[in-house]
């Protein structure tokens, strides 16, 4: 077993589980270089959609909720969303599974690991998914599945792949529903971006992030700055803080409170819109009391799409051409296994 396949726990945990003993983390995982690197502000002011009114028959209502949601895709890049109708005790109880998953012994968990390449439907691992594209180590353990248009999960504990399923399905509704939103705060029709993008068939890729508490957080990263790859993220978290996002160069500590989504717009909104909405830059801190759990659902085109800028957002004068088409699927695996990350991969 090569020690990226390992969990956290098993390589580094066992010998700090003794408290006397675990006062720094080792020199890889150290990230930050000066105490004030990490800081972020309240995120106080991160626009919050109501989805109820997004979805409203009210045509008043609902165009006041697109203007708002045009206005949080122009400004952040993402938003948080209430009342959209999947319950609490549903997350509550995936978060529970996610913990026992989190439980499980090493070797049980070593049955997930990836066999093959990036395109494997199930792979556990620790820190990033490619060790020689990064420099440093991430202090999280992850688990990675493909849900859609196949849906994969690992089938223990018992109960996680059932409401792993449950929780996918009424996501993908809520995404829908979202893209419709943003496509009309576009001025585009409705169905626009999820037809152009061929949802339908699309590539749901649900990643669960587990971040181990950690004896020195100021200095290590759970997931340093990046952009995420697909149109959105549907990000949840179990109750606990570290997720920021940056705008216009500073730092937001978000919270997310017990009932709302947290939504980050991604890359191939950038790209389809040219730039119009931007993929928002977001990083994962890590705490020294409890074990973190966040479940991501990034939401991409169908695998072959070839993803470029929508012509209606692109002219000589102002707004040229600012990314080359890419097949969703190549982006996919090269921002997985590449050095050259995200939107450098298209960028004009
Ligand atoms: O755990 C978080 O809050 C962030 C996770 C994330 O950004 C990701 O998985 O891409
Ligand atoms: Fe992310």
């Amino acid at each position: 077993m090569t020690s990226e396949h390992k969990s956290l726990a098993e390589n580094i945990i066992p010998s700090v589980q003794n408290k006397q003993l675990t006062s720094s983390i080792p020199s890889q995982y150290a990230y930050f270089k000066n105490p004030g690197d990490s800081f972020a502000l309240p995120g106080d002011g991160i626009p919050v959609i109501d989805y109820s009114l997004l979805i409203s028959e009210d045509t008043d209502q609902q165009a006041k909720s697109v203007s708002e949601l045009g206005k949080a895709c122009r400004d952040w890049g993402s938003f948080m969303v209430k009342n959209h109708g999947i319950s609490e005790e549903l997350y509550e109880a995936m978060f529970e599974r996610c913990e026992e998953f989190n439980s499980m012994s090493d070797d049980e968990k070593q049955l997930f690991k990836m066999k093959k390449d990036v395109m494997d439907r199930i792979m556990f691992g620790c820190s990033s998914i490619n060790m020689s594209s990064t420099q440093v180590r991430f202090w999280r353990d992850y688990l990675k599945l493909f849900v859609h248009p196949d849906f994969n999960s690992p089938h223990k504990p018992a109960g996680f792949s059932e409401k792993l399923l449950e929780i996918s399905t009424k996501q993908r509704e809520v995404m829908k529903n979202l893209l419709s939103g943003v496509s009309k705060s576009l001025g585009v029709e409705e169905s626009y971006l999820y037809n152009i993008a061929e949802m339908d068939k699309g590539m749901d890729f649900c990643v669960m992030n587990i971040y181990p508490p950690c004896p020195q957080p100021e200095l290590a990263v759970g997931l340093s700055p990046h952009t995420d790859f697909g149109l959105l993220s549907i990000l949840i978290a179990n109750g606990i803080g570290g997720l920021q996002i940056q705008q216009n160069g500073t730092w937001f500590n978000v919270k997310i409170p017990p009932k709302y989504l947290m939504v980050n717009l991604g890359d191939h909104m950038e790209i389809l819109t040219n730039g119009k909405y931007k993929s928002v830059v977001h990083r994962a801190m890590v705490n020294n009391k409890t074990t973190r759990i966040s479940l991501v659902t990034f939401y991409g085109a169908e695998v072959n799409n070839f993803v470029v800028p929508t012509p209606k957002f692109v002219d000589d004068n102002n707004n040229p051409l600012a990314y080359r088409g890419m097949k969703y699927g190549d982006y996919f695996i090269a921002d997985q296994s590449s050095t050259t990350k995200g939107l450098d991969l298209v960028r004009i």
